[in-house]
């Protein structure tokens, strides 16, 4: 406080020198100041007791006026909304800028917020960034909850994320594994970033499921994957427009733009692909768009979809894949490579029901129970998405004998319930076991567990998710055996973004080992 004060003291007097020509001058200023101040910390601590709310508000650590908590937050939130929890307790209230935010630590809290009261909290606070183009206001992960809503989620659980959907684009995507398969044979006996790997193929079984687009050249492919990344990393990024929402317009830090650019990009190779296919008519595809397009074909108003929906579920799906498959099977293979004993258990399982003289297929996958524990273990300790995507309340509620206000922004700390210790046993270690011992679903029935939400606004892609990260994994461990180019193990440092992504990317060296080179052409 004596610094500041000198500071403006120093603003006061010596900034303005013009204006102070004596000594008593100097102490007039000074007066001035700490007037000001004194008023302005007055009105600041009496509108805070005028708003006063019964039941009170969550307990929180106190912040600055104006900014809030703004100034104290660490890069790594989630570990940092962990250790505030160790002081507040499992929920507790942040205030950044004008945002109200409410960080829930505990199961059954969470348990409140998503089952209990989630037509109350089942909207987002739509980022600045993701307004564009109509994007925000009309795709799935941003739309308010609502009839439109759920008309839209409806339909994509229903029409293209489906298990028949699923099976019916199966052989696109098959093909795009085979397609890895032979690259990294192609790089046996050198070092391989497996991130960069699965996320290519993943961008191309994407992109084939979505419009079948197979003809993309590996640049293209590369441009689309690293706007993916770049808009994904946008919309996780601090901006000032969504804390203080009077600086929105002048878009300080440029995210807005940025955005703006990638989504229009988007849009543009979308809007060719879908009037290719309405020249062509090729009705025989299986992909998303012709599922989308016969929709429309056969619809009625409740069914049909926009062109702007059309174009927003595809970003919404590329977007929702796109990171976070790769990242998951990233985390998997480093946690495997730590683990030799859990490799070779992995291995094992695959070769007695795939054989070695076959690629791993979508069909072995409901026999390989240690394949999906490991699965289900690496959600555990490195959920892609750590608080959920923030929901916000829609009005005024008590949740846990504290007063949430209408609007607050809540984060569930998923990361930092599945790695209590009183909920987990020896919970930073390991440990795919336990997934077959306890019955632990996807579908967040249990709070406890929940990498990919639950309730209303629970992952719309579980499906997908599942099966692709089941195939990649798979067969990246039952065609090669992977060696570490160095002595050290692969850390397990994190990055905190939109995507919990490895601080360090991982690298493994392949070396073929199915007996049928056939297999790797
Ligand atoms: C390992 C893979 C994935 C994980 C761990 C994951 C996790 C999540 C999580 C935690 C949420 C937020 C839930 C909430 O706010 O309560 C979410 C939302 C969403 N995810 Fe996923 N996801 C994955 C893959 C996918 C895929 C492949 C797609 C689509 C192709 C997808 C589409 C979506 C959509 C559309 C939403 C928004 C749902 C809504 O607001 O109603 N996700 N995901």
């Amino acid at each position: 406080m004596v610094s500041l004060y000198d500071k403006l003291t120093f603003l006061a007097c010596d900034g303005w020198s013009w204006g102070c020509p004596a000594e008593t001058t100097v102490e007039t200023a000074a007066a001035l100041v700490a007037a000001v101040l004194a008023i302005f910390f007055f009105t600041w601590w009496w509108a805070k007791k005028l708003t006063k709310t019964n039941p009170p508000l969550p307990p929180g650590p106190r912040g600055l006026p104006l900014l809030g908590s703004l100034p104290f937050l660490k890069p790594e939130l989630h570990s940092y909304f962990r250790e505030l929890s160790e002081t507040y307790g499992p929920i507790f209230k942040l205030q950044l800028g004008t945002r109200t935010c409410i960080v829930i630590n505990s199961p059954p809290i969470a348990k409140e917020i998503l089952k209990d009261q989630d037509a109350i909290f089942a909207n987002r606070d739509i980022p600045v960034a993701t307004v564009i183009g109509m994007f925000g206001g009309v795709n799935v992960a941003w739309r308010q909850n609502g009839p439109e809503y759920s008309r839209l989620r409806k339909f994509l659980i229903r029409e293209m994320l489906s298990k028949n959907s699923l099976e019916a684009s199966y052989s696109l995507r098959r093909r795009e594994i085979l397609q890895m398969v032979k690259d990294i044979h192609g790089k046996t006996g050198s070092s391989v970033k497996l991130g960069e790997q699965v996320a290519l193929t993943t961008v191309k079984v994407m992109i084939s499921s979505l419009w079948g687009g197979s003809s993309e050249k590996s640049n293209d492919l590369i441009e689309m994957r690293g706007k993916l990344e770049e808009l994904v990393r946008l919309m996780g990024s601090p901006n000032v427009s969504d804390i203080l929402p009077v600086f929105a317009p002048f878009d300080l830090q440029g995210i807005e733009s940025k955005s703006r650019n990638i989504v229009l990009w988007f849009y543009g190779i979308f809007e060719s692909v879908i009037k290719k296919r309405l020249k062509t008519g090729d009705d025989e595809s299986k992909d998303f768009l012709q599922v989308m397009l016969e929709m429309n074909r056969r619809g009625d108003n409740k069914t049909s979809l926009t062109d702007m929906e059309v174009k927003a579920l595809l970003l919404d799906m590329l977007i929702g894949g796109t990171d976070t498959i790769p990242t998951t099977v990233e985390w998997a293979m480093t946690e495997l490579l730590r683990h030799p004993d859990i490799m070779k258990k992995l291995v094992e399982e695959i070769d007695t029901v795939t054989g070695k003289q076959n690629l791993v297929d979508d069909s072995h996958l409901p026999q390989l129970s240690y394949l999906e524990a490991i699965i289900k273990e690496t959600l555990r300790l490195h959920p892609v998405a750590p608080l959920l995507l923030p929901h916000m309340s829609s009005e005024a509620s008590t949740i846990s004998g504290y007063t949430i206000p209408k609007h607050s922004k809540v984060f569930i700390n998923a990361w930092a319930m599945q790695r209590n210790p009183q909920l987990w046993e020896d919970p930073h270690s390991f440990q795919p076991e336990r997934f077959l011992k306890a019955e632990f679903s996807y579908q967040g029935n249990n709070l406890v567990y929940i990498p990919f939400g639950s309730g209303r606004r629970m992952c719309a892609g579980i499906a997908m998710a599942e099966k692709m990260v089941g195939l990649l994994l798979a067969v990246l461990v039952h065609s090669f055996e992977w060696k570490l180019p160095g002595e050290k193990r692969p850390d397990i440092q994190e990055k905190f973004g939109a995507v919990l992504k490895k601080m360090i990317p991982l690298e493994a060296i392949p070396y073929a080992r199915l007996s049928d080179s056939k297999l790797y052409q």
